[in-house]
């Protein structure tokens, strides 16, 4: 029997901020004043460091002394059990499948490790959680097994290190769709008993980056991340479900100033890494917080690893905990002043809570398992490249050879950093363009309803209200068109440096005469390769993936919204054998517009696969407008193999090869609103005509109610500049554009020659590169962007 997931439901969750204060340290004691001031539970006073004031300062009676209050405040005296006792009801909801993350922050030798990691005599956040997760598991009464792994990974100078390996390599960040942002190839170790985490824990500890600096005689140098899942399953039951939480225990490395700390050479730099990626966390966290007052702001988790990491705590599915450390010495003022407006702010950031249930897309899993193999196999060659390296090291007659082949080992090196870089870019202006797009519907809303209310309203106080939020949104499309840029330009950098890169590898292989160097070499390249090929991949699947959870949402929203019941839903879902997994189904909310008829055969015709001889009714159109975001989706007639296209207001600098020139786009691309011009994909081995007849719209079949939807609703006909259809058709053969550059990426894998997969030609905009074969796995969903007729 085919089976559905009903949408799992999402709570709303507020971080909690607690903030800990640390008593003096001896040092402190003899040359510092306490400053803090526990009012009680939830709020402090920050002193006046300044105990003589200048005669301006005393008349006009300025103060520098600041009230703050928050969810939980701690004073010196407080040991970390009782910080821990205000938030276990966090960790326990790990054993059922929810996610949840504690971090702590603050400058340098306020308390962060000494919160996370504590001392035996009073330990610390990770070792008493771990106390907990055991302890539930053992008196859990029900006949689940729980299985828990743990990991244990820093970030130092922007490089990611395992922990619980020896002598790790450099481990690269990738975008999963089911479980958000993962560290591909870190060690995940099965435990039993929380006794052999704690002892994984020292190791790690012991292999931390740590200095002594002036601020600190163990100041952490890196950011360390410790993560604790507990996967939960039924006994004994066919297709047994699956819960899967995950514990986050982040201890970040202090933010200094390079005066304070007194630091030069290597120390400074790591000063300047850690501070930029604390910034880079400071501007998520200013993003966030002003997203909840303000809306649409863009988050820039891309701008460091630290931040990518932290990206599933700060805004996705996890319940979330800063724990902000401040110093209670007079000298750190500004410090804690920092540190305290940043958890004031953090205050504001929600998450969206749910439990993690079950699997899906096991096509997804296998990419992800193979991209693990290439990872592990990059990760092999690299040391065989090493040894390779040490051993000719030995011989001294061939220094000179030795030198080349290090270089040589460097540029391959700074290559595949290079590419990591630029897919990262291109995401962020990815992101930032479908913020902007948001922002301006919301605009174009917003001017619209201006204009009414400026005919009817006789104060004018509306319209000054639409007014504010107004010039909001036009803040944040200029802040988003400033950031964006940013990056374009960023782009613009990395391609040079990547032209840089390949002509001196190019050059120093000519050179060099070592064959077992150079084919270790060239293999190293080519799984680089193929490895970034795959995530490219994985990114387009999670696109799909998106739109289907999406489109499934929707669904159900219309079906709630006609007024079933869940029992009814369930019955219907039977008679047409379909399965629904998931206990709970959501409340209808966000429904806009519903285009009978036939609405409720839809499920089947989108969700099922076409695995099964079962038919069902013609058309079935869902239209739904909601927060500022539009979108359609259409089932195809039944002869056809199940289609959904969408339209959305998009258009990616993805899809826009950098020449801009009109052969770089398809014939039927055509001139959107302000001149720019839509690209159009085709599919492989179908004539161009063909390709449009495939979207409902353009055919002999058009959905029943989009026109008249699309015409009666002016914004939106304004707004609907492209549409994507979704062919999910059995063994399909087609893997095509879902926001990704393929020029870029063609340029890429072409300039790896000898590479025996590249992309198919008909791809690619007016390709003038066909040479060669298709490398497509099976079960592939196709992802095309479309011209709207009319549009
Ligand atoms: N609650 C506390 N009680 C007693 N001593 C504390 C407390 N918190 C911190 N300390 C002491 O303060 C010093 C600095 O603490 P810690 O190393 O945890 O700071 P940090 O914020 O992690 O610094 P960095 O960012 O430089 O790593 C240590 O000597 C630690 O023992």
């Amino acid at each position: 029997m085919p089976s559905i997931r009903a949408p799992s439901s999402k709570r709303t969750a507020s971080l909690l901020v607690a903030v800990k204060c640390r008593p003096l340290t001896d040092a402190e004691q003899k040359r510092s004043r306490h400053i803090i001031q526990v009012t009680d539970d939830k709020s402090l006073i920050v002193l006046d460091p300044d105990l003589s004031k200048d005669y301006l300062d005393l008349i006009q009676n300025r103060t520098k002394e600041r009230r703050y209050s928050f969810d939980h405040v701690f004073g010196p005296g407080c040991s970390n059990v009782d910080l821990y006792r205000n938030i276990s009801s966090t960790i326990a909801g790990v054993i059922q499948g929810l996610n949840a993350t504690i971090f702590a922050y603050g400058s340098t030798g306020s308390g962060k490790t000494y919160t996370m990691v504590g001392t035996s005599k009073d330990p610390g956040l990770m070792v008493l959680s771990l106390h907990t997760i055991f302890d539930l598991i053992k008196k859990d009464k029900s006949s689940d097994i729980c299985e828990v792994s743990c990991s244990y990974l820093e970030v130092y100078n922007e490089v990611i290190y395992d922990l619980l390996e020896k002598s790790s390599g450099h481990l690269e960040l990738r975008e999963d769709p089911q479980h958000g942002i993962v560290v591909a190839g870190l060690r995940s170790i099965k435990v039993q008993s929380a006794d052999r985490i704690l002892e994984l824990l020292n190791l790690g500890n012991s292999r931390r980056k740590t200095e002594s600096t002036e601020a600190n005689a163990t100041s952490s140098r890196s950011h360390a991340v410790l993560e604790i899942t507990v996967k939960r399953k039924q006994r004994n039951q066919y297709q047994s479900q699956i819960l899967r939480g995950k514990l986050a225990l982040v201890d970040l490395a202090g933010s200094e100033r390079a005066s304070e700390t007194n630091s030069g050479g290597q120390k400074l730099r790591d000063g300047a890494n850690i501070n930029r990626s604390l910034l880079a966390l400071a501007n998520c966290i200013n993003a966030l917080g002003k997203q909840q007052k303000k809306g649409l702001a863009y988050v820039p988790y891309r701008n460091s690893k630290l931040t990518r990491i932290l990206k599933d705590g700060l805004s996705g599915n996890s319940q979330t905990i800063m724990v902000a450390t401040i110093s209670p010495a007079d000298d750190q003022y500004h410090h804690t002043i920092n540190t305290l407006k940043y958890a004031d702010r953090a205050k504001e950031i929600k998450t969206q809570v749910h439990k993690n249930i079950g699997t899906i897309d096991t096509h997804v899993a296998d990419y992800q398992r193979m991209i693990d193999t290439l990872q592990i196999e990059i990760c092999c060659l690299r040391k065989e490249l090493a040894e390779k390296e040490s051993q000719l090291n030995i011989k001294p007659a061939e220094k000179a050879a030795d030198n080349e082949l290090s270089w040589l080992n460097i540029l391959s090196s700074g290559t595949s950093e290079n590419v990591q870089e630029r897919i990262n870019l291109q995401k962020a202006l990815f992101e930032l363009e479908e913020t902007n797009i948001r922002n301006r519907i919301e605009l174009q809303h917003l001017d619209d309803v201006i204009a009414m209310e400026e005919v009817v309203e006789t104060d004018g106080a509306v319209v000054q209200v639409l007014r504010t939020r107004r010039q909001v949104i036009l803040d944040n499309i200029r802040d988003n068109d400033e950031a964006g840029a940013g990056y374009k330009k960023d782009i613009e950098i990395n391609e040079k440096h990547r032209h840089q890169l390949q002509d001196m590898i190019d050059e120093a292989i000519s050179n060099n005469g070592n064959r077992t160097y150079l084919h270790i070499l060239s293999q190293y390249r080519l799984l680089g390769m193929a490895n970034t090929e795959l995530q490219f991949e994985m990114a387009m699947r999670d696109q799909v993936i998106h739109d289907q959870r999406e489109a499934m949402t929707n669904l159900w929203n219309v079906l709630l919204g006609l007024g079933l019941d869940q029992q009814q839903i369930m019955d219907l879902a039977a008679k047409q054998r379909i399965k629904i997994d998931g206990s709970s189904i959501p409340g209808a909310s966000n429904l806009s517009t519903i285009c009978s008829p036939v609405v409720s055969h839809a499920i089947p015709r989108f969700m099922y696969h076409s695995s099964s001889s079962q038919t069902y009714p013609s058309n079935a159109c869902i239209f739904q407008q909601q927060q500022g975001h539009s979108s359609i989706a259409y089932s195809r007639p039944q002869n056809d193999s199940p289609t959904v296209c969408r339209e959305e207001h998009q258009s990616s600098y993805y899809l826009h090869p950098h020449d801009n020139s009109q052969s770089a786009y398809s014939e039927m691309g055509e001139r959107g609103s302000g001149g720019r011009l839509k690209p159009c994909f085709y599919p492989p081995n179908r004539p161009t005509q063909d390709a449009c007849n495939f979207c409902p719209a353009m055919n002999a079949q058009p959905c029943p109610c989009s026109k008249e939807q699309l015409s009666s609703d002016k914004d939106l006909r304004h707004q609907l500049k492209q549409e994507r259809w979704i062919s999910n058709r059995q063994n399909s053969q087609e893997v095509s554009p879902s926001g990704l550059n393929y020029q870029h990426l063609y340029e890429e894998l072409a300039s790896y020659g000898g590479l025996n997969y590249g992309l198919h030609e008909s791809y690619l905009p007016h390709s003038s590169l066909k040479r060669h074969p298709v490398f497509v796995p099976h079960g592939v969903v196709g992802v095309r962007p479309f011209n709207v007729p009319g549009s």
